[in-house]
């Protein structure tokens, strides 16, 4: 028997994000190929975003894909979130060249208070939501905290954009597939500051650090790079990454949904104190799923450069928590 359809609420549907999005959810790639869905997309009430949202539509209708069970057009999120279970908040100002995704915040910040109260009002009581507009950790708290009816659990940040990075770097330096990359984490903020982790990585089963074997390399180039290459391709392409980001995101909530057979994934959530991270901190954390829950991957040895770089993240995303007290 063919399963229900589930509702899928994607926010700057008419974005770049959006556009490299919608057409893997609607084809099955991020709740699976049996799984029929109905997007409920959100633009601003803009004339000219709304028309480039029904130019959207008109593509999706046009692919004629088997699961797209319904789509809907919205400018209000209290209608876009109604009874959603999985909801993806792209809609955002992108930073522009010079800028810091911290800049953001005053911009983005008010639209996830607002979209935090909606999804409290309207959504499904176990809506599964991952923010992804920036700077998404600080605007994934926000929500949460607009949303006092739903879990806590169920508000994510995108942490896997600098995952895959991650693993791309290592598979190029290693010259080995990227698909051999196990137990590799990230750690803290989406942002320069974030602390890409592979002392505990192996490929294809042997240890990365060993075969690597440059701690250098891992201080001076593999962390810069993977840290500022957000800003690395907005340098190149004059606008943010939008596919390899659209990508982070399946890959997130495909990973949440489906499982991830005992592989670490990193998944920006709300801290319970693991690891010395105060509570409620939207923090990277390596975790593996099951079963639509994920689960923080305990016990791993945190030296003194690993405790410096979460230290340093951390302070990022309190001081970011700070700034925006106010909307709270
Ligand atoms: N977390 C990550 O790894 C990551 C990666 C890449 C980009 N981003 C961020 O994602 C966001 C979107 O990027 P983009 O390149 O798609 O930008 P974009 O400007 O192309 O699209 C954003 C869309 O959001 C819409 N929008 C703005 N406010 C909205 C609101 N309140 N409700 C609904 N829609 C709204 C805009 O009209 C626009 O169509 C940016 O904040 C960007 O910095 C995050
Ligand atoms: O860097 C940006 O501003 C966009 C995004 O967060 C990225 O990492 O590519």
């Amino acid at each position: 028997m063919s399963k229900k359809p589930v509702r899928v609420a994607v926010t700057g549907a008419a974005g770049q994000i959006g556009y490299a999005l919608l057409f893997r959810i609607a084809s099955g790639e991020m709740l699976g190929k049996d799984q029929p869905v109905i997007l409920q997309l959100l633009e601003i009430p803009d004339e000219k975003a709304q028309n480039a949202l029904k130019g959207v539509i008109m593509e999706l209708e046009d692919c004629a894909f088997p699961l797209l069970a319904g789509i809907e057009a919205h400018s209000d999120p209290m209608t876009a979130f109604k009874d959603t279970d999985y909801a993806l908040l792209v809609g955002a100002r992108p930073r522009g060249p010079g800028m810091e995704r911290a800049d953001l915040l005053a911009a983005n910040a008010q639209i996830f208070t607002v979209q935090g109260k909606a999804l409290n009002a309207v959504a499904s009581r176990n809506v599964r939501v991952l923010v992804v507009g920036n700077p998404a950790n600080t605007n994934a708290y926000i929500a949460m905290k607009s949303a006092p009816d739903l879990p806590r659990k169920n508000f994510t940040a995108m942490l896997r954009l600098d995952h895959n990075r991650a693993a791309s770097q290592i598979a190029a330096k290693t010259g080995k597939a990227v698909a051999g990359i196990e137990k590799l984490a990230v750690w803290g903020n989406h942002s320069p500051t974030m602390y890409a982790d592979y002392r505990n990585a192996t490929i294809d089963g042997q240890s990365v650090k060993d075969l690597i074997n440059d701690e250098q390399w891992n201080r001076e180039v593999f962390l810069p790079t993977v840290g500022k290459r957000g800003a690395a391709i907005i340098a190149a392409r004059g606008l943010s990454s939008a596919a390899s980001a659209a990508n982070a995101a399946i890959d997130h909530m495909r990973d949440w949904a489906l499982g991830t057979n005992g592989k670490w994934v990193t998944m920006g959530i709300p801290s319970n104190g693991e690891y010395g991270i105060p509570k409620d901190v939207m923090f990277g954390y390596p975790v593996t799923c099951e079963g639509g829950e994920y689960k923080i991957v305990e016990g791993i040895a945190i030296d003194e450069f690993s405790q410096e770089c979460i230290n340093k993240t951390l302070k990022e995303l309190t001081d970011e928590q700070d700034g925006v007290k106010h909307l709270l």
